[in-house]
Order: structure tokens, then sequence, then C-alpha cells
């Protein structure tokens, strides 16, 4: 996609206890998983509480009105739409996964870090990539905690936004 105009984006979580989960540790982990994307970028991410921010975070379960319903538990875990105005830069998470704030790799949950660092890669206009490793590589692989962006993820952040 095509990326945003402004480099100074802000960020909203509009559900509330995600999942049963902590609303704190969700922003945390959500502000974590942007901040892989800042340091490898201009890119800066400020949160407000309003539906008037670019990147609107949400949870749901099954059909949620944009026509890529969820999946209950496993396959689909998450979408986000390229940048743009409306719902574009939006991501939803999808509210019936077996969500983790520990993002250690120790627990067997799904790591809403790592998933979200993905899913804001597209809300930054990158597609998927066929580099094995990748972040934005299709399929899941957790990711450890002190999280280093690899390199086919930072050249595509930087050819965008460098
Ligand atoms: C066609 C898409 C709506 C699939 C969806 C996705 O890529 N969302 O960005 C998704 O949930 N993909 C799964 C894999 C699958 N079941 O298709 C996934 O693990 N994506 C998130 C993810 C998280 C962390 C790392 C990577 N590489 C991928
Ligand atoms: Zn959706
Ligand atoms: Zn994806």
């Amino acid at each position: 996609g095509s990326p945003w105009k402004h480099l100074n984006l802000t960020w909203s979580l509009r559900t509330e206890r995600p999942s049963g989960l902590e609303t704190g540790g969700v922003r945390r982990e959500l502000a974590r998983a942007l901040d892989v994307w800042a340091k490898n970028s201009k890119l800066t991410f400020h949160e407000i509480n309003s539906d008037a921010a670019d990147i609107l975070i949400s949870f749901h379960r099954g059909y949620h009105g944009d026509g890529y319903p969820f999946d209950g538990r496993g396959q689909i875990l998450a979408h986000a739409f390229f940048p743009g105005s409306d719902r574009g830069g939006d991501a939803h998470f999808d509210e019936e996964e077996e969500w983790t704030l520990d993002s250690s790799g120790n627990d067997d949950g799904t790591s809403l870090f790592a998933v979200a660092a993905h899913e804001f890669g597209h809300s930054l206009g990158l597609a998927h990539s066929s580099v094995r490793g990748a972040l934005m590589y299709p399929w899941y692989q957790g990711i450890t905690e002190d999280y280093e962006l690899p390199e086919d993820d930072k050249h595509g952040i930087q050819q965008m936004y460098g």
C-alpha cells in the first residue's frame, strides 16, 4: 500500500479488557510493538483516547462489519488495513485467541506483542514478505523479548519512512 503522508502517527485502543486481559498490560504490549517500527524509521507514535486516531486498535469475534470475519481460535489471528483515512491503518485482533502478554516465549499462548508488531507492519503499508524469519512473513513465529527487527523488514520500512 501507499505510505502515510505524516510521520507522527496517533493510535488508540478502542476495546476495554480485550479477551479479559488487563487494559494497561494490553496497551503496554501494543506500545512495545509500535516501538519496533519507530526504532527503525523516522516514525513516531502517540497514544490518544479518541476515535480520530490514525491507528484504531480493537478486538472482535466472528463477523464484525468489515467483510473479513474472524474464525475462532487459531488460523486467522488478526488483520490490519493499509494506510489511509477512515479504517486505513486500523488493526483488528481475534477476541477468541488465547492471547498472552508474556512475550518471553515461555507461555504457550499467542503473543499479543508478536502479532501486533506484524499487524502494525500492514498498518504502515508493508505487505507480506516471502523471507522466512521476516516479521512480515505470513506465518506466526513467536518472537523474543528484546526483539530486533529482521533486515528484510528494516529495508521495507526504511524505503517508505527512512
Ligand atoms: C490472510 C490474513 C488475514 C491472515 C492473517 C494476517 O496475515 N494478518 O496480518 C493472519 O492472522 N495470519 C496468521 C497466519 C495464518 N493463520 O494465516 C498469522 O500468524 N499472522 C500474524 C503473524 C504474527 C507474527 C508474525 C508473523 N509472521 C505473522
Ligand atoms: Zn476486521
Ligand atoms: Zn499479515
